[in-house]
């Protein structure tokens, strides 16, 4: 199947999910990440996280984790929508005071605030494989991205029906390290 078809059945697939979640089982999945990839992120690592719409995978918890714990938080932004992505610092995941929306109807830091280069990188999926491949919005916005910060350990949220056996994978599409769900961890690969 190619990726328009694949991203039109697994946005299905995902809404459908979310939609028959029990309320109390939200604030339950995705707390914080698993153990073996927290030993994999340095006390000083700057931690990319996005802002959940509302069919992916909750972001809120992990902020609420990083910040505690002392990590510096970036989300992404665009001073265009045509250009690229960037990172820059999220002061405020509890109280949300400094961002604004953004491109794609995305909540981003404001203008002002410092760009940044996340050391680990956890990133929305459309689809995912077992073996880390992803199918992402189809912008190219993380691909290009993580193209150019080859550097960053770069970790997928996703629901378990986002699972496929197989993905059409070109050669800009960039792996992921892994991919937490609510049931398993894949990876580290
Ligand atoms: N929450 C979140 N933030 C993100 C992304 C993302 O996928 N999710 N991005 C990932 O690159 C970047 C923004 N790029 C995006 C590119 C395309 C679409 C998009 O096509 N949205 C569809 C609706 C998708 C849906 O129904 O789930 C649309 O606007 O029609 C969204 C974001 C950075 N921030
Ligand atoms: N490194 C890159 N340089 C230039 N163009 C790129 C690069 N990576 C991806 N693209 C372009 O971005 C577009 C979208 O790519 P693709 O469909 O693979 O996105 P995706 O898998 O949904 O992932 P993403 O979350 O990154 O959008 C394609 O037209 C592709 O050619």
């Amino acid at each position: 199947m190619d990726k328009k078809s694949l991203r039109k059945q697994l946005r299905a697939a995902r809404r459908e999910h979310v939609a028959q979640l029990p309320d109390a089982m939200r604030g339950l999945v995705f707390r914080h990440p698993p153990a073996p990839l927290l030993g994999m992120i340095g006390d000083d690592a700057v931690i990319g996280l996005y802002r959940a719409m509302p069919e992916e995978a909750p972001t809120t918890s992990y902020a609420g984790f990083f910040q505690e714990r002392g990590h510096t938080i970036a989300l992404p932004r665009f001073t265009d929508p045509a250009g690229p992505m960037e990172f820059a610092y999220h002061s405020d995941p509890y109280g949300e005071t400094d961002i604004e929306e953004g491109a794609f109807g995305l909540h981003q830091p404001l203008s002002d605030a410092e760009k940044l280069s996340p050391d680990v990188l956890f990133v929305p999926l459309v689809g995912f494989t077992e073996r880390g491949e992803r199918l992402g919005q189809g912008g190219g916005h993380y691909d290009r991205w993580l193209a150019d910060n080859p550097d960053s350990l770069t970790i997928g949220l996703a629901w378990d029906c986002q699972k496929v056996e197989a993905l059409p994978i070109e050669p800009h599409d960039q792996p992921l390290a892994a991919i937490v769900t609510p049931t398993r961890l894949y990876g580290p690969f």
